[in-house]
């Protein structure tokens, strides 16, 4: 896939029930973490259900550019032989991360920690978004911006100390990608680098680092305990392990809402990761009246994971409050799509962040419900759809601006409402979910160019 290549229009129709079995790729949260943690290890980290998506085989690019030996052994398993902190080399060529936010930001958190040179890029969308949220604590740790775009965007150049300046580091924004950064490039500090955030974020980062040797406290902070503390002592000796990818639940999310959304379906979703942190769209559409059954509950590469039996409901609107947002970053312009099927007002707050993703979503998720005769309004940071719990008109045609999730969230739209649904472009998908065109036919979606 190239982000040159012309567009991929493709249309989803309303037809027959969904039936069947689906496993949703590997998580692409925990599968660019492997890469990255794999590159900072002593020895071998071996790797089964990596998501082999556009955005984590860049990652894995960018940690061979950066020294360590990546082999894929077959579908999923990959092995990465590191180069241990503080051996990485400088790259010969500019590291393209595609349209990856969490690959690039997360490596700007290796090299800014470590004596490396590196130039970061990306296709039109990542050149677009904001890297002054990792640069600024990165540079308060001693590393050097060479050189970058306007506002502080890729393309960047970017090189670290030999030895990085421990911090205390407020996030200014409830942001993963931010505290890993931060904790990446406190890795090659001498004393404790320390992140808090006020409001808690998916903490892969945080399980990952000490799945691979290192020391991580981890405390409550702030009012109601909502926000982390995270200490992690530097300069570890992190040695390679085996890691197991759990299916994402933030690709889980577009098959559960067809069910939900298209008459008589009933659908079960394999090996879906439960961390809590991730979670906040099953936990609303459970508000909503959603069927979603939660079976065979196990763990599986330390986190819980479960099977998802998901069977067509009514949906009543709901209020979504916006501590839950963390929860369920990249799922609302899915929640959108349900919203748009249930009874009455569904008001998400708290939006802001969708405004700096592969898009600005919020546009993006009320341009679409427009082109689809869904009534809705933006009003500030939040989004309120109006449903009467019937099917949504449809018949528009949705600009995705290289954006998977708004693809992928309207794909789903189209399949239960009353005339078609056309997306721009569908060539981003394989950024996250490669397999989700075959995956949705399966089930008897009427998905195609
Ligand atoms: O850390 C991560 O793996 C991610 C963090 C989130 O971004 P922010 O940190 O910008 O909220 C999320 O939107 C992204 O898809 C993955
Ligand atoms: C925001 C997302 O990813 P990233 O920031 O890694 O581009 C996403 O996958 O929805």
């Amino acid at each position: 896939m190239s982000h040159d290549s012309p567009p991929q229009p493709l249309t989803a129709a309303p037809g027959t029930p969904l039936t069947g079995r689906l496993r949703p790729p590997g998580d692409k949260s925990i599968s660019h973490r492997a890469m990255i943690l794999g590159l900072l290890s002593q020895g071998e980290t071996r790797v089964e259900g990596l998501l082999e998506g556009d955005d984590v085989l860049r990652t894995a690019a960018a940690a061979k550019a950066l020294g360590a030996g990546v082999e894929r052994l077959g579908e999923g398993r990959w092995v990465v032989r590191g180069v241990g902190i503080g051996g990485l080399t400088d790259p010969a060529e500019v590291l393209d991360f595609g349209n990856a936010g969490t690959g690039s930001r997360l490596m700007m958190g290796v090299v800014g920690g470590q004596p490396v040179t590196a130039t970061f890029d990306g296709d039109a969308s990542l050149r677009s978004r904001p890297m002054r949220r990792i640069l600024d604590p990165l540079t308060r740790m001693g590393a050097q911006v060479l050189s970058e775009a306007e506002g502080g965007r890729v393309p960047l150049t970017l090189r670290g100390l030999n030895e990085a300046i421990p911090i205390t580091y407020e996030t200014p924004a409830a942001s993963a990608q931010i505290k890993s950064a931060v904790l990446l490039a406190g890795l090659n500090a001498p004393g404790t680098t320390t992140v808090i955030e006020a409001a808690a974020t998916r903490d892969h980062t945080e399980r990952m680092l000490r799945l691979f040797g290192a020391e991580v406290r981890v405390e409550p902070h702030g009012p109601g305990g909502h926000g982390r503390k995270i200490s992690l002592t530097g300069q570890p000796k992190l040695r390679g392990t085996d890691v197991i990818v759990p299916a994402d639940p933030s690709s889980a999310a577009f098959p559960l809402v067809a069910a939900l959304i298209v008459p008589g379906s009933d659908v079960v979703i394999e090996g879906v990761m439960m961390n809590p942190l991730r979670t906040g769209l099953i936990t609303t559409l459970l508000e909503m009246g959603a069927q979603i059954e939660r079976v065979a509950e196990r763990e599986e590469g330390g986190e819980t994971v479960a099977d998802l039996r998901v069977r067509m409901s009514r949906l009543t609107g709901v209020d979504v409050p916006p501590e839950r947002a963390p929860a369920m970053i990249d799922e609302y312009p899915v929640l959108a799509v349900a919203a748009s099927f249930a009874a009455g007002r569904t008001r998400m707050n708290g939006l802001h962040e969708l405004r700096v993703k592969e898009s600005d979503r919020l546009a993006a998720v009320a341009a679409g419900l427009a082109a689809n005769g869904v009534r809705h309004s933006v009003e500030g940071d939040d989004l309120v759809v109006e449903g009467d719990g019937t099917a949504a008109p449809g018949g528009g045609t949705v600009a995705t601006h290289l954006d998977h999730r708004i693809a992928m969230a309207f794909l789903v739209m189209g399949l239960a409402t009353k005339a078609p649904v056309t997306v721009d472009d569908g060539a981003m998908i394989a950024t996250s979910f490669p397999s989700f065109l075959p995956s949705m036919q399966a089930l008897g979606g009427r998905i195609g160019a």
